[in-house]
């Protein structure tokens, strides 16, 4: 049984329950345990994984969070930042799975959030679990 992180920057509260019903139903699914964190935006969730990691005691990593897009450049930073975060932690060999929406408005997060419909939470964590494995079989 694996033990799974989840780092939700809670941006939109009520986008945010729905990417993490997802998120969970699949970890349970698997058979699998999962906590949860919470930070303050996307842009905090690689450090968050980063932090974690030094415990050793988490097996793969799952992150939520959703960036809409606003009148600035700072839509690109958060997205690009949040994404390039990650990947380089990725690449350092942590499993994560990125259910980081990127959107233009709440439409296109709410038909990507619901876990009946797109599912992105549910398909971060199916990611991540995914990740796990192969780490485990080239382990
Ligand atoms: N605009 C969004 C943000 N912005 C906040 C940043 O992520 C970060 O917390 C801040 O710059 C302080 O370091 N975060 C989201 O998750 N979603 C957004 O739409
Ligand atoms: C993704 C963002 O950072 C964005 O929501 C911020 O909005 P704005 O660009 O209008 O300041």
């Amino acid at each position: 049984m694996a033990n799974i992180l989840i780092v939700e920057a809670r941006f939109y509260e009520h986008l945010n329950d729905l990417l993490l019903a997802g998120a969970r139903a699949a970890i349970d699914a698997a058979g699998h345990i999962h906590e949860t964190v919470t930070v303050p935006g996307a842009l905090e969730i690689p450090g968050a994984v980063a932090l974690a990691s030094e415990s050793g005691r988490y097996d793969a990593y799952v992150a939520i969070g959703v960036v809409i897009r606003g009148e600035t450049y700072h839509f690109e930073i958060v997205a690009g930042e949040s994404a390039r975060g990650l990947m380089a932690l990725t690449m350092d060999g942590l499993a994560i799975g990125n259910g980081i929406l990127t959107v233009e408005n709440e439409a296109q997060a709410l038909t990507r959030a619901r876990p009946d419909e797109k599912d992105k939470g549910g398909e971060a964590a199916k990611a991540a679990l995914a990740m796990l494995a192969l780490r485990d079989r080239f382990g």
